[in-house]
């Protein structure tokens, strides 16, 4: 787990940062998000990625803490200018753009952005085989998905902030997104942050991955270390083992019988927990790699249990 990643400076760094909300309170998040990286935001419905990203954006004040983009404060007393070294494409396009064409929301870009460029704008629309002239309104869920990625990358962003970015997108689309993020990576100083719930996302793009619950980080992990630790084993024992005995396994974080004196353990310290285990005399039976998506639901249940 990596609550404060070394590399400096970070891209995005936040000190107990918190939006309190009637219904929902982000943070209060202390975390770094490193520069030249792509980190993936996961976390379940409502966990809070959108509200972190809209914090960082300042379409959402924070009250407690600080946090910082790109070396300057986010809020007041914070330096704008930073604004126009990010990229944002968010979760629902806005409404009130609807009128406008991908043309004429792009000159509005050009104007604001100075590292805007014409080439790759038009570059990006034709990868993504998207619609220029026509109303954004109009559009499909899925065209308008590719026209905002195409403005929000056209100024070559220093920091790219992804909401659920392929949302709508069919699987061709998808695949040329992978490729100009990937592509957009290469020079090593770019950061992309991305919010996604797709598995093959996280595994394809990201170096690290935050894990959101709630509102609360459930920690930040490196990605090939998170899908290497993270096991699920079924043991078999000559004995029965109860509860207690279980979870004083190395790693375990969580455990069920399977049948009879088989139990199937959740580990994130794979290599201790089999060590472990065959040490006891316990027979591996098998041992397999755990799915995003496991390892999520599991970091939450031992959340919840905690509460
Ligand atoms: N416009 C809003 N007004 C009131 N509450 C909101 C609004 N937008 C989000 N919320 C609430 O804030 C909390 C966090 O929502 P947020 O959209 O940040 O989650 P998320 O992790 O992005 O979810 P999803 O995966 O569904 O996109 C939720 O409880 C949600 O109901």
């Amino acid at each position: 787990m990596n609550e404060g990643l070394t590399r400096e400076p970070a891209a995005i760094s936040l000190r107990g940062a918190a939006v309190r909300r009637r219904q929902f309170t982000l943070g209060p998040l202390t975390l770094d998000i490193p520069s030249g990286m792509v980190t993936a935001i996961v976390g379940p419905n409502g966990s809070g990625k959108s509200t972190l990203f809209r914090m960082l954006l300042q379409m959402e004040p924070y009250e407690e803490g600080e946090a910082k983009l790109l070396g300057a404060r986010v809020g007041p007393g914070g330096d704008d200018a930073a604004k126009a070294r990010i990229g944002f494409v968010a979760e629902l396009p806005h409404a009130y753009e609807g009128g406008l064409t991908a043309e004429e929301k792009a000159r509005f870009a050009a104007a604001w952005y100075p590292t805007w460029s014409w080439d790759r704008y038009r570059k990006l629309m034709r990868k993504f085989e998207a619609e220029g002239n026509t109303k954004l309104r109009k559009l499909s869920k899925g065209m308008r998905r590719k026209v905002e990625l195409a403005i929000a990358m056209a100024h070559d962003p220093e920091l790219l902030l992804l909401d659920e970015p392929s949302s709508g997108l069919d699987p061709f689309a998808w695949k040329t997104m992978l490729e100009e993020l990937h592509r957009y990576m290469e020079s090593g100083d770019r950061t992309l942050v991305l919010a996604t719930h797709i598995t093959e996302e996280v595994r394809r793009l990201a170096d690290y991955v935050l894990f959101l619950h709630r509102g609360r980080s459930l920690g930040m992990y490196e990605k090939d270390q998170l899908f290497d630790a993270w096991r699920v084993f079924a043991i078999q024992t000559a004995t029965g083992l109860d509860l207690a005995k279980l979870q004083a396994i190395p790693g375990v974080q969580g455990a069920a019988e399977a049948g009879p004196g088989i139990y199937r353990l959740e580990t994130d310290r794979a290599d201790e927990t089999e060590e472990y285990c065959l040490a006891q005399g316990y027979k591996l039976l098998s041992a397999q790699r755990m799915e995003m998506e496991e390892i999520l639901a599991c970091l939450v249940r031992k959340e919840e249990a905690g509460r």
